[in-house]
C-alpha cells in the first residue's frame, strides 16, 4: 500500500527536515525582530520565565498563592528575584511564550505606577482582553473600557459624586442607624456570620451588608436591606461572581480551565435584581425623571440621573453594576480592617472617640459634612488603614502601544513595554515596602511601616505616588470623597455609642484575603461595649 504512494520514507524525512529548518528560521527571524523591537525602546526587567514551562510554574504558583491567601508573599518573592537589577529592585517580567507571547511586567515601583496611571496615561488601558474577560459581569462600563467609551462613562458618572451630592448624608444615616440596630443581636435573628450571641458580632459581615444597602439605596433608590436579609439571592450572587472573576483574572492565559457554571448563574441572579429597577426608571415620563433628578429632589438616585443620558437598559445595567462593585466591598473591607486594627489599641479608640465627642457631641447628635472633614485623627485612622490595606491590592493595565517605563530612579535605559504587554502593579506590596519610608534618625520617631500607627500622619506626608489607595491620574477613583465620607460617618456613629472594641477572633489566624478587594479572611469578630451615658 505504502509503496503505491508517490513519496518513499526518504522523501518524508527530507520534507520533515525542510519544514523544521523553515520553522526554526522563521522563529529565529521572529525572535530577532522581537528582541530588536525591545532593544530599540530600552531593556527588560529581570526575566523570570520566557517559555510555557517556566511560565506555567509562575502562574500555578500564583493560583496556589491566591487559593491559600498568600498572594502578597508571592509578589514579595517575585520582587526578591530582582534585587540589584539595573532596572530596579521592584520590577520583574514573566513571559509565557518567547518571541511575542503574552508578557507580564510586574511592578511595585512608584515611578512605574506614576507612568502607567498618569505620565503615560494614553499608552496604557484596561485593554481588550480585560474587557472581554470582565464583560459578562461589568459589560461596557467605566471599569472595562478605554478611550472615548471610558471618557463618556466617566462624564456620565462624575456629577453623581460632586460635593453637593456627597454632602447629603441621609443615606449614610439611614444605614448606619440600621447597623447599630443589629450590632449585638444574636445569631438566631441575623443568621450565620452576623451575630454569635454573647454580644459578639462579625462586624465585617455587618459592614459588607451595610455598604451593600448604602450602595443599592444610593444607586437605585431601593436597598437590598441585606442587614435584615443576609441570605438575599442577589447579595450571595454578587459575592460569588466577584470571587470567580478574580480567580479567572489570576489564571491569565490558563483561565480556560476554570468552570463557569456558577459564574454565569450568579450574573443571571444579579440581572434579575437590577433590571426591574432599570425598567421602572425607563418607564417614567421624561418630566417625572427630570423632577427626580433636580438638585432639591429627595428621590434623587444615581439610576435616574444616568437614565437622563441614555435610554439603553444594558448601558444603565453595566454602569450600575460597576459602581456597585466599586463602592461596596472597598468601603466594607476598609472599615473592617480599621476596626480590626483599632481593637488592638484601646488608647487609639479612646483618642478617636474623644475627638468625635469633641467635634460632634454624643448621640443622637448627627455629624455634619464639615464635622467629618475636620477631624484630623479620624482622617489619619482612615489613611493609615488604606496604607496598610489598600482596598484594591493588585491591579493591571495593558500597553495600548509600544512605550517605556523608567528604570531605577530614572537612570539607565528605560524598561521596554510593547503593545499588549500587561503591567501588573501591587499597591499593597508597594505601600508596605520599607525602602519607601523614612528611617528613624536623630531621635525623630517613625513607626515601623508594618505597624498600624495613625499618629505617623501627624508629621509625615508620603512621597508622591508611594501612597495611591485610590489610584491616581485621570482614572483616579471617582468615588473617593463618597467613600471617605461614608466611612467617617459610620465610624463616628459607632464610636459615639461604643467606647471599647474587644477582638474575640484568633489574632494568629487572621490573614489578608485577596479577592478583587482585600479583606480580613477570618472576618472581624468583636464585642462592642456601650459607653456609659453621661449623667
Ligand atoms: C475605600 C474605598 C475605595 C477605594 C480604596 C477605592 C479605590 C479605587 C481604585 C484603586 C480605583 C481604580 C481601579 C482601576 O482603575 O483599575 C477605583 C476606581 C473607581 N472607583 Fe473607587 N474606591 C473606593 C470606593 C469607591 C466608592 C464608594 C465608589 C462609588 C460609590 C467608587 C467608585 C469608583 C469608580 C466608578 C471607579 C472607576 C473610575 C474610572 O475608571 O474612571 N469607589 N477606586
Amino acid at each position: 500500500m505504502l509503496s503505491q504512494l508517490p513519496f518513499d520514507s526518504a522523501h518524508v524525512l527530507v520534507l520533515v527536515g525542510i519544514s523544521t529548518v523553515l520553522y526554526l528560521a522563521l522563529f529565529l527571524i521572529q525572535y530577532t525582530r522581537y528582541e530588536l523591537r525591545i532593544r530599540s525602546l530600552g531593556v527588560r526587567a529581570p526575566v523570570l520565565a520566557q517559555n510555557p514551562l517556566t511560565g506555567l510554574r509562575w502562574f500555578s504558583r500564583a493560583a496556589r498563592a491566591q487559593l491559600n491567601h498568600r498572594l502578597l508573599e508571592y509578589f514579595d518573592d517575585l520582587f526578591g528575584q530582582a534585587r540589584g537589577a539595573p532596572t530596579g529592585d521592584d520590577c520583574v517580567e514573566v513571559q509565557v511564550m518567547p518571541a511575542g507571547g503574552q508578557r507580564y511586567i510586574i511592578t511595585r515601583d512608584p515611578e512605574h505606577v506614576k507612568a502607567v496611571l498618569a505620565g503615560k496615561f494614553a499608552h496604557f488601558g484596561k485593554g481588550k482582553e480585560f474587557h472581554d474577560l470582565w464583560s459578562p459581569f461589568l459589560g461596557d462600563s467605566i471599569f472595562t473600557t478605554d478611550g472615548q467609551l471610558w471618557h463618556d462613562s466617566r462624564s456620565m458618572i462624575r456629577p453623581m459624586f460632586v460635593k453637593d451630592r456627597v454632602s447629603d448624608l441621609v443615606v449614610f444615616e439611614r444605614w448606619s442607624d440600621a447597623l447599630e440596630g443589629v450590632v449585638g443581636f444574636g445569631e438566631e435573628k441575623y443568621g450565620s456570620g452576623g451575630g454569635y450571641g454573647d454580644g459578639v458580632v462579625d462586624i465585617q459581615s455587618l459592614f459588607y451588608r451595610m455598604t451593600l444597602d448604602i450602595t443599592t439605596d444610593f444607586l437605585l433608590g431601593a436597598a437590598v436591606d441585606s442587614l435584615s436579609n443576609p441570605r438575599d439571592e442577589f447579595a450571595e450572587a454578587f459575592n460569588e461572581v466577584q470571587r470567580l472573576q478574580m480567580y479567572l483574572t489570576i489564571m491569565g492565559p490558563f483561565k480556560g480551565v476554570v468552570p463557569r457554571g456558577r459564574y454565569n448563574a450568579g450574573i443571571r441572579a444579579i440581572d434579575r435584581f437590577v433590571m426591574p429597577y432599570i425598567e421602572a426608571a425607563l418607564a417614567l415620563p421624561a418630566a417625572e425623571l427630570e423632577k427626580r433628578t433636580s438638585a432639591s429632589s429627595s428621590d434623587f438616585t444615581f439610576l435616574h440621573s444616568v437614565a437622563r443620558h441614555t435610554r439603553h437598559p444594558k448601558v444603565l445595567r453595566d454602569q450600575i453594576v460597576a459602581v456597585l462593585l466599586a463602592g461596596r466591598d472597598t468601603t466594607a473591607a476598609t472599615l473592617s480592617w480599621a476596626f480590626y486594627e483599632l481593637s488592638r489599641y484601646p488608647a487609639k479608640v479612646a483618642r478617636l472617640r474623644a475627638e468625635i465627642l469633641d467635634s460632634v457631641g454624643p448621640a443622637p447628635a448627627a455629624p455634619t459634612y464639615d464635622n467629618l472633614k475636620n477631624m484630623p485623627y479620624l482622617r489619619h485612622v482612615l489613611n493609615e488603614t488604606l496604607r496598610l490595606y489598600p482596598a484594591v491590592p493588585y491591579n493591571l493595565r495593558v500597553a495600548l502601544e509600544d512605550t517605556t517605563m523608567p528604570s531605577r530612579e530614572g537612570q539607565g535605559p528605560p524598561i521596554a513595554v510593547l503593545k499588549n504587554d500587561a503591567v501588573v502593579y501591587s499597591t499593597l506590596s508597594m505601600q508596605r515596602c520599607r525602602n519607601l519610608y523614612p528611617r528613624s534618625k536623630d531621635g525623630a520617631h517613625f513607626a515601623d511601616p508594618a505597624v498600624f500607627e495613625p499618629e505617623r500622619w501627624e508629621n509625615w506626608t508620603p512621597k508622591p505616588w508611594t501612597y495611591v489607595p485610590f489610584n491616581g491620574g485621570p482614572r483616579i477613583c471617582v468615588g473617593q470623597n463618597f467613600a471617605l465620607t461614608e466611612m467617617a460617618y459610620v465610624v463616628v456613629r459607632l464610636l459615639q455609642k461604643y467606647d471599647k472594641i474587644e477582638y474575640v477572633g484568633d489574632w494568629n489566624a487572621q490573614f489578608h484575603e485577596p479577592e478583587i478587594v482585600g479583606k480580613p479572611g477570618q472576618g472581624v469578630k468583636v464585642r462592642l461595649y456601650e459607653a456609659a451615658k453621661a449623667a
